[in-house]
């Protein structure tokens, strides 16, 4: 069974093809494929199928909105084998590969994921470097809620961005002290996020930069997360008073550049294909 290997700033996936989705992602073998000593070792899980066979097998329900069954559909699950509705850095990773491995001949098309269809621009695309823009769509603000770490409250505001996120903007964070922080299990009010939330905490912007960490739902700190850079910068421009502009996201996996405008987001930076390689099919059958 084919896999790939790749990751969008140190965001890192395992990406199975699986055009007519025959494949039986269950929680417990992605787990395993995702566990660094056991498995490959990766943040997530991205497989590859057209949107209609997922719907055929029953993966998906019906169509999201804004994706046809002909769609190349992003089937992203976390690293403890969870489902999530939509993966920024994921997106442009998969937009990559399905440009890099021939799946997909044009540079500009949808890519389906459960929060909808996600146009994508692939600016580069090589067999290891490639750069892409996603018009990651609306991003909705939930509301004033916080975090907490060791006890410290960190004021945030809940943002949706087809996935839940509290971004926590702190002005007496720098990117040093912003490093020291201890993110193994941050604190959240769950009868805010029922289902969980992704947590990043940030700088306010200075020369049109912040610097953010982020502890992932389902997956732990990661060194970065798409749809948290976006939520991140719309936390960090209301945090100015503002609601449109471009913020450079800073984050432990490099840099990504965030556009907002009219509560519209675009998120472009690079991807890595690093290996394909073969699993084996007895160790997948069942994995130990
Ligand atoms: N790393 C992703 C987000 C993946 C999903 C997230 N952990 C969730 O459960 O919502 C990104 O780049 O956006």
């Amino acid at each position: 069974m084919e896999f790939s290997k790749g990751h969008g700033t140190e965001n890192d996936f395992v990406i199975l093809p699986d055009p007519d989705a025959r494949l039986d992602l269950d929680a417990g073998r992605i787990a395993a494929l995702c566990d660094r000593r056991r498995g490959l070792g990766a943040d997530g899980v991205l497989r590859v199928a057209r949107a209609g066979a997922l719907v055929s097998a029953g993966t998906l329900g019906e169509l999201p909105e804004g994706t046809d069954a002909d769609d190349w559909f992003m089937d992203y699950r976390n690293g403890d084998g969870s489902i999530a509705e939509m993966c920024g850095n994921g997106v442009r990773v998969f937009a990559h590969y399905l440009t890099a491995h021939g799946f997909e001949d044009r540079r500009e098309f949808v890519v389906g994921s459960r929060a909808g269809g996600k146009p994508v621009t692939v600016h580069e695309t090589g067999p290891v470097l490639g750069e892409v823009t996603v018009d990651m769509g609306t991003v909705r603000t939930l509301g004033e809620s916080a975090a907490t770490i060791d006890g410290r409250v960190y004021p945030g505001i809940g943002i949706d961005v087809g996935n839940p996120h509290l971004a926590c903007v702190d002005p007496h964070l720098n990117d040093t002290s912003l490093a020291g922080l201890d993110l193994t299990s941050p604190g959240f009010d769950p009868g805010f996020f029922p289902h969980g939330v992704n947590i990043e905490f940030l700088t306010p912007i200075a020369a049109g930069t912040v610097h953010m960490r982020v502890h992932e739902r389902g997956v732990g700190e990661t060194r970065s997360c798409g749809t948290g850079t976006v939520a991140a910068a719309a936390a960090a421009l209301r945090f100015d008073g503002a609601s449109d502009g471009a913020v450079q996201v800073r984050i432990p996996g490099g840099s990504v550049e965030v556009r907002i405008e009219n509560g519209r987001a675009w998120l472009r930076g690079p991807s890595v294909l690093v290996a394909t390689g073969e699993l084996d099919d007895t160790w997948w059958s069942a994995p130990i």
